[in-house]
């Protein structure tokens, strides 16, 4: 990604509020129709994360991502994997506490790619909002999900503290979230989300999508 392309991520990130994860499995059948479907609805960021995937596999389903992405102009992450990220010419690599550290990426990567971190504490939280490098982070999960098992749930006290930081870094609220729970997330003062099943396995992923959209964007204007 050139210096310009970079810049240009780093505006739609700082600009973005829904950001989807998901496994190349779930939607299967249908999945560019599927990320058609939330990118036209409202999703800003599509990140493959299919966790125990060979490389040369995830490769493979991140040519879809891209494809879709690029027809939407939307941002493409990879989850945990510099080297694939690289390899995929992705926007976005997301790593965990327990990933790749963030210089050892970066020393991959460069700064032409946006860099994510998870957190789970107020702790975690407050260091990434500050850490070298880091161009976003993620801080959950707000309630038990299936989707990450055997992760506890801090819960909304730590989208709270997170909140309270008053960080112009952008950060996302992760973890159980669904329609019905985001005004929750939003008055726990959030303005930015990360969602699997809540579009995964929606009715209609593309109203769901438009849905979160609207809401979020709703509650960033006031
Ligand atoms: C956008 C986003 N936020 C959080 C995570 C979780 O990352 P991590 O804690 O490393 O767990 P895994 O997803 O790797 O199981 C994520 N992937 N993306
Ligand atoms: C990857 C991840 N990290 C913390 S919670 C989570 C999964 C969130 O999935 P869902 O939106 O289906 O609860
Ligand atoms: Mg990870």
């Amino acid at each position: 990604m050139s210096d310009t392309a970079a810049a240009t991520a780093r505006a739609e990130l700082a600009d973005a509020r829904l950001y989807l994860c998901t496994d190349a499995r779930t939607r299967q059948g249908d999945l560019p129709e599927f990320l058609d479907a939330v990118l036209a609805g409202g999703v800003d960021i599509v990140q493959l994360r299919d966790k125990g995937m060979e490389a040369a596999e995830e490769l493979e389903h991140l040519k879809v991502f891209a494809d879709a992405c690029a027809r939407h102009g939307r941002l493409l992450a990879v989850n945990d994997r510099a080297d694939v990220a690289h390899a995929a010419g992705a926007d976005v690599l997301h790593l965990g506490q327990g990933d790749l550290p963030v210089s050892a990426a970066r020393a991959i990567l460069g700064d032409d790619v946006l860099v994510g971190r998870s957190t789970h504490t107020p702790e975690e939280a407050a260091a990434a909002a500050v850490q070298d490098g880091v161009d976003y982070f993620c801080t959950g999960p707000c309630w038990p999900t299936p989707t990450k098992p055997g992760r506890p749930a801090p819960g909304l006290d730590l989208v709270r503290r997170t909140a309270a930081l008053g960080t112009d870094r952008p950060w996302f609220a992760i973890g159980g979230i669904d329609l019905d729970r985001l005004d929750e997330v939003l008055d726990a003062g959030a303005r930015r989300v990360v969602v699997v099943r809540a579009l995964t396995e929606a009715d209609d992923p593309g109203a769901a999508a438009a849905e979160f959209a609207k809401r979020l964007r709703q509650a960033s204007a006031h």
